[in-house]
Parts: structure tokens; C-alpha cells; sequence
């Protein structure tokens, strides 16, 4: 089976290897435009990206299953919340939807994020490591390890293929 990713994000890419084991597969990592702005500041924008990702990705590399992944935010009332959202476009079927973990951003990191800041140099700043983004994440730093955005991102990817099988296995 091929498997194209639209992330050339290790950590996003991890993730598929990780929720695809027990299949045979071949994973194509593709850049593609997510269609959104680089810092999504809504669910439904981060949605709309996962699904730009997953079906560019499809599009371009005539794989069998395209996969987006795409970090964001969220406001709610009791904060600014990093939220996770995934898709799968494959033949025959509308794109498949899940969404992640989400856990709220400290103070000192949504005000950032607010003022039109990416979270990607904010969180190497903030945890004085390089590229947050490609490994642990900003999951990883404020849950102190415990989930990192590989974790986080293999339990949005088996949640897109659990659903694509069912909806195989009902048709
Ligand atoms: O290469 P791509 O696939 O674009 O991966 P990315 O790390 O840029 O991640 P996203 O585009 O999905 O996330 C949108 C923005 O939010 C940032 N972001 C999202 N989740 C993050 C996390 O857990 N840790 C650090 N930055 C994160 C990311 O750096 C981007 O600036
Ligand atoms: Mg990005």
C-alpha cells in the first residue's frame, strides 16, 4: 500500500509508520500547501488544513491513501488550547476526519500566538531546545514527556485508518 503523507515533518511522519504497522506499506512524504495560514487559530481552520494536506498529497503521488496532519489553536473560555487535527483521502470516499489531543497553552505562549507569533519559534524559545516541532512538541514540553507529538499524532492516524476500515468493511 502507498501511503503519502503531506508533511515532510519527522514527527508527523513517524506518527504514519507508527499507526500503519501490521500493514505492508511505503510511505511518501510530500510537501504540500496546507492552504491555511501557518499558524491555524481555529479548529475549523486546522481542520480545513489537515484535509488540504491529505488530499494534495493524494493528488500528487497517486498513493492509495493520502494523509494530513496540521497543529493549531483554539480559543475557549478557559484559554487558548493547542488543538490537533488529522485526514485521510482515499479513492471512492469523501475525507475521513479525527482530531487529537488538545491541552491548554500557558499564558505567556497564547499572548504570542495572539499577537500573530508562530508556535514553532515560540516553543524553541520558550524551551530553548531547536525545532520543538519536529520532535517532542509543544505536547511534549507541557506534559513534562509523558506525550510527545509522535504519540500524539500515531492516535489521531490510527483513529483515520480505524474509521477507513470500517467504512471498507461496510461497503
Ligand atoms: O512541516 P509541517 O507539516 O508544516 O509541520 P509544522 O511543524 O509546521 O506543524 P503544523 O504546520 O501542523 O502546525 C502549524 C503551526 O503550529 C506550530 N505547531 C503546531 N503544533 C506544534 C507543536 O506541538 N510544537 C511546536 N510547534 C507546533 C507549527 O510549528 C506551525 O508553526
Ligand atoms: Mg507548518
Amino acid at each position: 500500500m502507498l501511503i503519502s503523507i503531506g508533511s515532510k515533518n519527522p514527527a508527523k511522519i513517524a506518527a504514519v509508520e507508527q499507526a500503519f504497522q501490521g500493514y505492508a506499506f511505503e510511505i511518501v512524504p510530500v510537501d504540500t500547501e496546507s492552504g491555511v495560514s501557518e499558524q491555524p487559530l481555529t479548529d475549523e481552520e486546522t481542520i480545513r488544513g489537515a484535509i488540504n494536506r491529505a488530499v494534495s498529497a493524494f493528488d500528487v503521488s497517486g498513493a492509495d491513501i493520502g494523509i494530513g496532519l496540521e497543529g493549531g489553536v483554539q480559543k475557549t473560555e478557559h484559554g487558548l488550547f493547542l488543538c490537533n487535527w488529522g485526514a485521510l483521502r482515499a479513492r471512492g470516499m469523501e475525507p475521513i476526519i479525527a482530531g487529537g489531543a488538545r491541552i491548554l497553552l500557558p499564558e505567556e505562549i497564547a499572548i504570542q500566538l495572539l499577537a500573530g507569533e508562530e508556535l514553532g519559534p515560540v516553543m524553541d524559545k520558550f524551551a530553548k531546545k531547536q525545532n520543538v516541532r519536529k520532535k517532542e512538541g509543544a505536547v511534549g514540553i507541557f506534559t513534562n514527556g509523558k506525550i510527545d507529538r509522535v504519540e500524539m499524532f500515531t492516535h489521531v492516524v490510527k483513529l483515520l485508518l480505524g474509521q477507513y476500515e470500517f467504512k471498507r468493511q461496510s461497503n
